[in-house]
């Protein structure tokens, strides 16, 4: 059977930030119990920047099983632990330091290794190898859900338009292969940006560029103030499951993009 063409992004539009974080809140949970179901743990990856605030809904429910979760990172500095620039510290200071996560399951860098770049990678590369070889046959990791944010030029874990490390063999894919990868992105000033990545994914910025091969699936959660200009339809937020799903919401959520326009045709 030939492979199946990714599906297309789901976009959910929140009329505020609280909405927002809740529904998060909500989406990962859901992410989490189907995949200790399935696999009997919960792989997540985080990037730095405002996403961990907006993590903040998860603080305190009841539904949430730290013990099995294995938190990496999307992308890392080789920096201390407590650097600034350390997606970890961020995420520690705004979220981890919040759940009760068991620390040998939050996969950092070894600052010990600082002084050895090549070393440092290599031992993350063992940390992943160990957590995801037995549970996935394929090639790279499969994360249960990557969390993402959208960067003023359309990069996202570093991954910089036209930098040559997006044309490298195992950069992209990794984000390509996970089950859900969710951008979450907020306020006013990423208005324009993120109507190019989903108005015109051909562009080929980098938050265009992470649509998960079948099964997985990418979505979209937006503020009201970023989701401004953007006339990709937006879905009512619901938990989607699969690829078929997807499609269904994406055809309904254009189906009414068009009969709204419609109606304001005739209004005019
Ligand atoms: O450039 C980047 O920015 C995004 C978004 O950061 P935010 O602070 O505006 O949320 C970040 O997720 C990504 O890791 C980084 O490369």
């Amino acid at each position: 059977m030939p492979p199946q063409p990714p599906a297309p992004p789901v976009f959910y539009s929140f009329p505020s930030n609280d909405v927002l974080v809740d529904s998060l809140a909500n989406f990962v949970v859901k992410a989490q119990r189907d995949a200790v179901e399935k696999r009997g743990k919960f792989t997540i990856a985080l990037s730095r920047g405002t996403l961990a605030a907006n993590l903040r809904g998860l603080v305190g429910q009841k539904d949430v099983q730290w013990d099995k979760w294995e938190v990496f990172f999307c992308d890392e500095a080789a920096v201390p632990l407590d650097s600034d620039d350390s997606n970890y510290h961020s995420n520690y200071l705004s979220f981890l330091s919040t759940v009760p996560i068991p620390p040998s399951q939050i996969h950092t860098i070894d600052p010990s290794l600082l002084d050895d770049i090549e070393e440092l990678a290599d031992q993350y590369e063992k940390q992943l190898i160990q957590h995801f070889a037995a549970s996935n046959a394929a090639r790279y990791p499969v994360f249960d859900l990557m969390l993402l944010g959208m960067g003023p030029d359309g990069e996202t874990a570093s991954l910089f338009p036209g930098h040559e490390i997006l044309s490298e063999r195992d950069a992209l894919p990794v984000f390509t292969h996970c089950y859900r990868a969710v951008f979450v992105v907020s306020g006013a000033e990423k208005q324009e940006m993120l109507h190019s990545i989903l108005d015109t994914p051909e562009t080929g910025l980098p938050c265009s560029r992470v649509r998960p091969a079948a099964p997985g699936l990418v979505f979209f959660f937006a503020d009201a103030e970023a989701a401004s200009q953007t006339t990709y339809p937006s879905t009512k937020f619901r938990w989607i499951d699969n690829q078929k799903e997807a499609e269904e919401a994406f055809a309904a959520a254009q189906a009414k993009a068009a009969r709204r326009a419609a109606q304001e045709a005739s209004d005019d």
